[in-house]
């Protein structure tokens, strides 16, 4: 039987664009379906001045093709050069509206990220001062520690103590895996928040490594056991309005993900909106998407929520879209949620 669900417009609070070609060829992947998203700064070179995440933002509505309703909001890539007064200043000028932390060595692109916490103390109590929000990549990259317990040993090695030291600084904790992470998230007050991403709520680490090693699930944090996507189910569906959809959707072309080393990333924004309507019918709550999709991040962020709508149907035939995306980079592949998915996104 059909059913239709029609809410607003979504935000993607966690988006890697890339530049040139990738960016030409992803972009129309996200603008179709999300209004706003906030755009990571991981390029190479990183985002790390106000002055280059303007001219990012540019690059970005110049390949928006026309008649495109959607709007990069800008984010900068901390480092331990990093100016608090630049920061501020973009701040106060609408370009930035969060600043990124990569331990250094943790994810692709964190090669400048940060080593030593001590060294970034100041640009963080100036956040904390003006209010603007920290994403935090959550994993210790301490080659001792298990990659599976890097965001549980984060969250009480770097995470606590940073928020303990500074009082009032709002913190998203980015793409949690973990019910350690859910539960530090329920633990904290209002500046705690957390975004949660389509493939984490698909996915465990079976899907990784049981019957044949499968790159296109590889990204980081990695997926974790069954138990803890269980948990993130709970979380992005329990109504809690600390949790958002922050897709991590990170395209990279498929000769470096079929590698001998390949590396991290799930591409999910062709399918996000269709996965999520599955996801959350079949937790009993479709009435969660809107919030968890379209009010939660844009009430944190201190955005009013999208104007326009956007409508999902479930029909009798599975959604179709493409296996890859063509780039000048190469193709890249599409998450592919191993089920099929009936709910349509109306045009
Ligand atoms: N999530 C990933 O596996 N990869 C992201 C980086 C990140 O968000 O950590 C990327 O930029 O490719
Ligand atoms: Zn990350
Ligand atoms: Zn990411």
């Amino acid at each position: 039987m059909e059913k239709t669900l029609r809410i607003r417009r979504p935000d993607d609070m966690h988006l890697h664009l890339r530049d040139g070609a990738m960016l030409h060829a992803v972009l129309p992947e996200t603008a179709r379906h999300f209004a706003r998203a906030i755009v990571m700064p991981n390029l190479v070179p990183p985002v790390v001045t106000s002055t280059q995440a303007a001219a990012y933002r540019e690059r970005i509505l110049s390949a928006l093709s026309q008649g495109a309703d959607f709007r990069p909001l800008m984010t900068l890539y901390l480092t331990e050069a990093t100016d608090p007064d630049d920061v501020a200043a973009a701040h106060g000028a609408g370009i930035i509206h969060a600043v990124k932390l990569y331990p250094a060595g943790a994810t692709t692109n964190s090669q400048s990220g940060v080593r030593d916490f001590d060294r970034v103390r100041g640009v963080l109590e100036r956040m904390a001062e003006i209010g603007l929000p920290l994403c935090v990549h959550g994993e210790v990259t301490d080659p001792e520690i298990d990659i599976f317990d890097r965001e549980a040993v984060f969250i009480d090695r770097v995470l606590d103590p940073i928020r303990r030291a500074t009082p009032g600084l709002r913190v998203v904790m980015e793409h949690v895996t973990t019910s350690d992470a859910v539960d530090y998230v329920l633990s904290g007050d209002e500046t705690l928040a957390a975004t949660i991403t389509t493939h984490h709520l698909i996915i465990n680490r079976n899907h990784i490594l049981a019957g044949g090693i499968r790159p296109h699930y590889y990204c980081l944090p990695v997926a974790k056991r069954e138990s803890h996507r269980l948990a993130l189910r709970k979380a992005a569906t329990g109504g809690n309005p600390r949790f958002f959809l922050g897709t991590d959707s990170a395209p990279h072309p498929d000769h470096r993900k079929e590698s001998a080393c390949g590396c991290a990333g799930c591409f999910t924004a062709t399918n996000t909106m269709s996965i999520l309507a599955h996801v959350f019918e079949e937790e009993g709550a479709l009435d969660r998407l809107e919030p968890f999709t379209s009010l939660n991040g844009a009430a944190f962020y201190g955005l009013e929520p999208n104007q326009g709508h956007l409508t999902l149907t479930r029909r009798d035939d599975p959604v179709r879209w493409p296996e890859k995306i063509d780039t000048g980079d190469g193709p890249v592949t599409v998450f592919d949620p191993g089920l099929p998915i009936h709910w349509h996104v109306d045009d």
